[in-house]
């Protein structure tokens, strides 16, 4: 419980107050009357809240993620409120929550670099009703405080943290405490503080088990879809707010909570509903709580927004985001007493929190990304040039997750950071293998080195089936591009190898993109790797 705090009054007035022992902070019915009439001029009484929700609504800290434009507008304001998008349900779920649990990749091992959490914040608390009482008096002014505000959801990047496997599914920020008599306010409801891995991207995100149901259902009917095709084809509606007065861009998704309307919510102590909604003297003061209880459901829709594109956390921020507002807390009785009304037996409930989902997603930070086939020598390159010690193995699919590691080029050289994925194999694109859920360890990287094996006896058809799986050769242009030719050694008096490195390399000069022999293995050709993968990662 919070008591409020007093204002400074007269030696005299605190005697009398002491020896009636009554608390001295409740508005007056005056006081109220000029709320209340003010409310009705449209014009809101600045609560000390008003501070609070404009810091907690610090989404800004925040970067939203790279904007992209594959959203279709149905209709834009005037015609409706906000800006109405269809856009591919496969944005708002991910395969790996929707394939039966066997066939799961990044849950699999120790290493989780996606989430779905279920994120609730707390409700308001109840405004109390309540009437001073001592023994000279039976009955005396209202004094039912108001209730606490519920709890928010924040979100914090920090450094030194790997992965997302701490984090639980789900988390539900407490509701703020009712009001209470003698002018008691209600404890704000305690907030939830999410700490995840700098480089996490959140994405607001619909319910998976709704979505496992309903792609189920359309499967049956269309069961030769894969499951990625199908929630391409699947769209979601959703209300959007953005730049309206330029080219209305959808740029936040709008979040709706439960709550009661205006004129709603009240809670009533002795008489009932009907009773009150009969006399005039409630239902005039109705009318203008309803501008209040209007004023803060236009509050919530300006604080529940979630940008379309996500969150990008790519930098340690020093100040949480707030992700979920708590619901405010109900006013009390004590707010109600006018002239007219001596005795009001009603106070306002608190009001809703939100629940919703959000798909948390570590996207590693690296300067450059390794992709190949499975075997092709990634691990052993990454050993081989940085301080990262992945597992080498000569079986296939030896890396399980993402390994980062740091290379640094003697004394005075740059440095930077180079991540290993698991190998992408032939179909990859439609989840064969482990899929390409771990691209999104190096999209973020300036640039990929696409490891081949010289061992293999095809690497141009290796090459040209990794540029098909991630995603063609204009996808895989956007980035610095480096061909490494591993394992050189292999029968490197055999003119054949050195035939299938010529071979690369034509390939490579008609997309004006470099290309190197090494062998990892015996440190052949090192120093030249680490030359070209730097100014490959942007760094010379
Ligand atoms: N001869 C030769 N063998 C190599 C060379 N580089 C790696 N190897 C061998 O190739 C096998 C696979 O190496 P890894 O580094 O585990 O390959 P990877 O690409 O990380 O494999 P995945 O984890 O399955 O993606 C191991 O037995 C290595 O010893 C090389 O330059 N020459």
């Amino acid at each position: 419980m919070r008591l409020r705090p007093r204002p400074t009054v007269s030696r005299e007035l605190r005697f009398c107050r002491w020896l009636s022992n009554a608390p001295d902070n409740a508005p007056t019915a005056s006081d109220n009357e000029f709320w209340l009439r003010k409310l009705g001029k449209g014009q809101r009484r600045v609560s000390p809240s008003t501070e609070n929700e404009r810091k907690g609504n610090c989404m800004e800290a925040g970067t939203t993620a790279k904007e992209e434009t594959s959203f279709q507008i149905v209709s834009t304001p005037p015609e409706t409120p906000y800006i109405n998008v269809k856009a591919a349900l496969s944005r708002f779920t991910t395969v790996s929550y929707l394939q039966p649990k066997t066939q799961r990749h990044a849950q699999t091992n120790q290493f989780v670099d996606l989430k779905v959490l279920k994120l609730t914040s707390g409700k308001g608390g109840n405004g109390s009703v309540s009437f001073f009482r001592d023994a000279g008096r039976a009955i005396g002014p209202p004094d039912g405080g108001d209730g606490g505000d519920g709890g928010g959801i924040y979100v914090q990047a920090v450094e030194g943290l790997n992965g997302l496997a701490k984090l639980k599914t789900s988390y539900r920020a407490a509701d703020g405490e009712d009001g209470a008599a003698r002018q008691l306010d209600g404890a704000r409801g305690k907030d939830v503080l999410i700490l995840v891995p700098v480089g996490t991207v959140i994405k607001w995100c619909m319910d998976p088990l709704t979505v496992r149901d309903a792609v189920q259902a359309w499967r049956r009917g269309n069961s030769r879809v894969a499951l990625r095709d199908a929630i391409n084809q699947q769209t979601v509606d959703l209300q959007c707010t953005g730049r309206f007065e330029m080219d209305q861009k959808p740029t936040h998704i709008q979040l709706f909570r439960d709550s009661y309307g205006p004129g709603e919510g009240w809670y009533f102590k002795g008489k009932d509903k009907a009773y009150h909604e009969d006399k005039s003297w409630f239902t005039d003061l109705n009318d203008k709580v309803k501008i209040y209880d209007l004023e803060a459901a236009e509050s919530e829709l300006r604080n529940d927004r979630f940008p379309l594109c996500g969150l990008d956390l790519a930098k340690p921020n020093e100040n949480p985001i707030c992700l979920l507002k708590g619901g405010k807390g109900g006013l009390g009785n004590m707010h109600f007493l006018t002239n007219v009304i001596r005795n009001p037996r009603f106070s306002k409930v608190g009001r809703d929190g939100l629940e919703q989902h959000f798909m948390f997603e570590l996207k590693t930070l690296a300067d450059l990304g390794l992709v190949g086939l499975p075997n092709a020598g990634k691990s052993t390159i990454l050993n081989c040039i940085s301080n990262a010690r992945p597992k080498v193995g000569h079986w296939e699919f030896t890396t399980t997750h993402p390994n980062v590691g740091t290379v640094k080029r003697g004394f005075d050289g740059v440095s930077f950071t180079v991540a290993d994925i698991p190998g992408i194999i032939e179909g990859a694109a439609n989840d064969k293998g482990m899929g390409l859920e771990f691209i999104r360890h190096i999209q973020r990287s300036k640039g990929w080195a696409i490891i081949l094996s010289l061992g293999n006896a095809d690497p141009l058809k290796d090459l040209n089936l990794l540029i098909s799986e991630l995603g063609g050769l204009e996808e895989v242009s956007k980035k610095n591009v480096l061909v490494v030719c591993n394992k050189a050694d292999i029968g490197h008096e055999n003119p054949a190898s050195q035939r299938k490195f010529n071979i690369i390399q034509q390939f490579c000069q008609t997309q004006k993109w470099d290309a190197i022999p090494i062998s990892a293995l015996k440190e052949q050709n090192i120093d030249l790797l680490l030359q070209k993968m730097a100014v490959c990662a942007g760094k010379v």
